[in-house]
């Protein structure tokens, strides 16, 4: 939906041909990555983008500006791969916290992450103005973390949390993606350690979106199971839908907990309960290419159009028509559904 601060002179909006108008914006700083979970990449790795591909910070916190400034964007996700790998990301960050969109307001500003070296660098990222950050940790038990993600680094990951939690970037959120018979029976003691260490519990649907014999519908461990296997341990009260807005997770409150403090679990339903109706989502790849859909399969070239010397209003022209190809959705349960051909660490998770 469109709003009022669009109205300011010279701000275009992000609107697809569904009335949907994109604010936030998915940015993917690195295709590479120190771990090698399952479902997201195989053992060996992947063929990483050369560095000539890859946009410089300039160039990123340019096309970010051109969102920011000109096209409506108001949150700014920072991704991967693992953004941590990026060097400059603390720089990348306070350029991006120090722009203003049209009606004056800085952009929100976040980090999905593995957390690994976080402990090193969450004062640094806060210092920069980063916003919140989001963790992925799909275990508690060391040697099963290790077999999930191929190496054995949980407690960097739970230094990492730690640390954030005290740099202030908070709500910290935890990303957990049950595997069957890896990890599904952790949903409540992940849960029970969440609400101790005060960090937002949510669990993630596997989508069809790494090596392609990673996934198959009949064993994805679906939201309704989840939410089964939590309710015999805690009592969930779903909190307001209205508040949920374009959040992908569905929260419940936990044991009659405040869920404003915290107390609260969610839950991803990617592909059983598909939020593409109110996505706000737009997407811009390591090396430049924006994407309308995680599940595009079709690519807009901005760095082409960058780096052969196209003006800010003629990269927001370009990005904004673009828009008028998204789709309604993913269209995972349709007859016909094919993955992208990049897998989500290339994409930008
Ligand atoms: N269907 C769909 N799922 C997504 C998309 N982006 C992220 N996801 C899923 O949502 C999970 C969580 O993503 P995060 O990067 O933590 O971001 P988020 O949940 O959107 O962010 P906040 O709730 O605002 O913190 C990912 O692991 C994906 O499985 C998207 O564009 N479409
Ligand atoms: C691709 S990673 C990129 C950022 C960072 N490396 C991390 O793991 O947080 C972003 C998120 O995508 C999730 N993810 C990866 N593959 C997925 C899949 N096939 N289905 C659903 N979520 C997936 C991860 O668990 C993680 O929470
Ligand atoms: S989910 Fe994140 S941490 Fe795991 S392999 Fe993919 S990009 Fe790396
Ligand atoms: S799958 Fe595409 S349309 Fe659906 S929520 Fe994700 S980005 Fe939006």
């Amino acid at each position: 939906m469109r709003s009022a601060g669009d109205a300011a002179p010279g701000a275009g909006v992000l609107e697809d041909r569904f009335g949907r108008v994109a604010r936030d914006l998915r940015v993917s700083l690195t295709d590479r990555c120190n771990l090698r979970c399952t479902y997201c990449m195989p053992a060996e790795g992947l063929p990483w983008l050369p560095t000539a591909e890859v946009l410089t910070d300039d160039e990123v916190v340019r096309l970010v500006t051109v969102a920011v400034e000109r096209l409506g964007v108001r949150e700014v996700r920072f991704t991967g791969g693992e953004p941590l790998l990026r060097r400059g990301l603390e720089s990348i960050v306070a350029a991006t916290t120090a722009l203003r969109r049209a009606d004056g307001t800085p952009p929100e500003t976040s980090l999905t992450t593995n957390a690994l070296g976080l402990h090193r660098r969450a004062r640094g990222l806060a210092d920069a103005g980063l916003g919140r950050v989001n963790v992925s940790l799909d275990s508690l038990q060391r040697d099963r973390y290790a077999r999930i993600t191929r190496r054995d680094r949980l407690p960097d990951v739970l230094a990492g949390l730690a640390a954030a939690r005290d740099a202030g970037l908070t709500p910290v959120k935890v990303n957990t993606v049950l595997v069957r018979g890896v990890n599904d029976d952790e949903a409540v003691p992940l849960l029970r350690w969440a609400l101790a260490e005060g960090y937002r519990l949510r669990f993630i649907e596997q989508m069809p979106l790494g090596p392609h014999d990673a996934w198959d519908p009949s064993s994805m461990v679906r939201a309704d199971e989840i939410l089964g296997a939590l309710r015999a341990a805690f009592d969930l009260t779903p909190v307001d839908s209205a508040r949920r807005g374009a959040d992908p997770a569905q929260t419940w409150a936990v044991d009659g907990g405040d869920p404003d403090g915290g107390a609260v679990v969610g839950v991803i339903a990617s592909v059983t309960r598909p939020f593409c109706g109110d996505c706000d989502r737009v997407r811009l790849t390591a090396d430049g290419q924006m994407r309308d859909c995680l599940f595009a399969r079709h690519e807009t070239d901005l760095r082409g159009m960058l780096r052969a010397g196209a003006d800010d209003a003629e990269l927001a022209a370009a990005w904004a028509a673009a828009m008028l190809r998204k789709g309604p959705g993913h269209g995972i349960s349709e007859a016909g559904f094919r993955q992208p051909e990049r897998p989500m660490s290339a994409i930008g998770g």
